[in-house]
Parts: C-alpha cells; sequence; structure tokens
C-alpha cells in the first residue's frame, strides 16, 4: 500500500506574473496551498488578478516566477485539473454530449468508458435529458451546469472554477451553488472557486483568501467554521461579510 502524504494538494510559492510587454506584475510573490478535497475561495474586487492567477495554476499561461506544484491525478483516465470557465465556451457545432467527450481527448479511456464518463457527469448535473441537444438551445444556467460536467468528467483532483456563476439570474445563481455543494461533498475533489462575491464564497468554501493590491497580494486567509447548510440570515455570516468586505 502507498504510504499516505501529508503534503498539500496544492502549492503555490514566490508565485509572480506579469503580462508580456507589460513590466508591472499583476500579483507578486504569492504563496499558498491548498489541501486534497477542500474548498478554497479567493475573492478581489475587479481587475486585482483573480483570473490571472487561476490561468496560472490551470497551466494555461507560465508563471513569470515561482513555483505552482500539483500533486499528479491518482488513477488511469484521470487528470489533476479541471477548469470551468466564466464563459462555458462549448463547442456550437457539437451536441451537448459531444461537447462533453470532447474534453476527454488524450485521456486512456476506451470508447465505452468514455461514453460512460458522459453519462455519469450529465447524471451528475441534472443534465441527462440535454445530452442531444445543441448549446445554443440550452439556458445560461443549462450551459454553466454543462461546463461543469465536462471539467468533472475527467476526475479532476482539483476543480478550477473562474467565475462560474457571474452570468446567470440570482435565483438560478442560488440554486447552482448548492449543486456544487452536493456534487462536492459526493466527490470529494479540492475546489479553488474565483468571485467577486463575497456572500457566494462564505456561502461555499472552507476558506477564503482575499486579493488585494497591485501588484496583488494574499491580504487575508480566513477559515470559515459556519456550519452546512450556511443560513444567509444568520448573525455571523453576516458579521463575517461585513469584515471581509473591509479587508477588499
Ligand atoms: N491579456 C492581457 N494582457 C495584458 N493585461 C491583461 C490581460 N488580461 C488581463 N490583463 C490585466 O491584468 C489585470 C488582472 O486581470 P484579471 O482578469 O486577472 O482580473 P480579475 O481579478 O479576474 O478581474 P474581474 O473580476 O474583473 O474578472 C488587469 O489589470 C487586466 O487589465
Amino acid at each position: 500500500m502507498a504510504a499516505m502524504s501529508n503534503a498539500p494538494l496544492l502549492t503555490v510559492e514566490r508565485l509572480s506574473y506579469h503580462y508580456p510587454g507589460s513590466d508591472h506584475p499583476v500579483f507578486a510573490d504569492l504563496d499558498f496551498s491548498v489541501a486534497d478535497g477542500e474548498f478554497v475561495a479567493i475573492v478581489g474586487g475587479s481587475g486585482v488578478g483573480k483570473s490571472t492567477l487561476l490561468r496560472n495554476i490551470a497551466g494555461l499561461i507560465p508563471p513569470s516566477s515561482g513555483n505552482i506544484a500539483l500533486s499528479p491525478a491518482r488513477n488511469r483516465g484521470s487528470r489533476d485539473r479541471g477548469f470551468v470557465f466564466q464563459d462555458t465556451r462549448l463547442l456550437p457545432w457539437r451536441r451537448i454530449a459531444s461537447n462533453i467527450e470532447y474534453g476527454l481527448a488524450g485521456l486512456d479511456l476506451s470508447r465505452a468508458e468514455r461514453r460512460e464518463r458522459v453519462d455519469e457527469v450529465l447524471e451528475l448535473t441534472a443534465m441527462t435529458p440535454y445530452r442531444d441537444r445543441w448549446p445554443h438551445s440550452i439556458s445560461g444556467g443549462q450551459a454553466q451546469r454543462i461546463g461543469l460536467a465536462r471539467a468533472l468528467a475527467v476526475h479532476p483532483r482539483l476543480l478550477l472554477m473562474d467565475e462560474p456563476f457571474s452570468a446567470v439570474d440570482a435565483l438560478t445563481r442560488r440554486r447552482l451553488q448548492d449543486e456544487l455543494l452536493a456534487i462536492w461533498r459526493r466527490l470529494g475533489m479540492a475546489v479553488l472557486f474565483v468571485t467577486h462575491d463575497i456572500d457566494e464564497a462564505l456561502y461555499l468554501a472552507d476558506r477564503i483568501q482575499v486579493m488585494r493590491g497591485s501588484p496583488a497580494a494574499i491580504v487575508r486567509d480566513e477559515c470559515i467554521e459556519l456550519e452546512r447548510p450556511r443560513d444567509r440570515s444568520d448573525t455571523s455570516f453576516a458579521a463575517l461579510t461585513h469584515e471581509i468586505a473591509d479587508s477588499l
């Protein structure tokens, strides 16, 4: 049996990034970690660098300096990370099931296993009836469910989510938050969730990190001890909302 490791799932060390052509870093010397199964939210104002940080961790853009270490995928046919974008980026010429299957390209899975994965994540996100639809014929909330399904299909140990619910109406947003929590409890992957919405971060996360400044730093790292399911009308919820808003 393999020895158990206490090493964090994700370790970010002295991470800095500046866009090509700019000598002003978006963020500098960031240090933090995420444990296996932990739900961490990163909050910060518009333009502070949350998406840039997530894109660095996703491997979409290389850091200017520093290190990002992520434990490798656990099983055959899985990836270490999955990414859910703000806009779902579904391919309009592929049906829903085929969009999800497309995300499995390059993984060591048979055709039957790929089909099973697609069925599994459609069921998890309650989207099975929509499998043969075209992307243009589903709602914004449904498209977000498909974006989530596509990311979950690779069985990631770390799910990276960039403001995934920002484009849907308030009621749908709350429903999606509850669905995400239910899926997280069921699958147990770690989640790194970027949002500018403190209420959303407090409702979802085990821990909230606040990004601020230019270059940005993590100015607050707070474990959220509120019991789940969380009650937004609770006085401690409101008090924490104000506290975190003050540090933004
Ligand atoms: N491709 C790019 N080239 C140059 N600068 C960029 C590029 N993309 C973003 N930036 C700049 O980097 C900074 C951080 O942007 P980023 O999108 O990461 O912020 P954010 O916190 O995610 O913002 P928001 O909450 O508004 O989405 C901003 O000042 C932005 O203008």
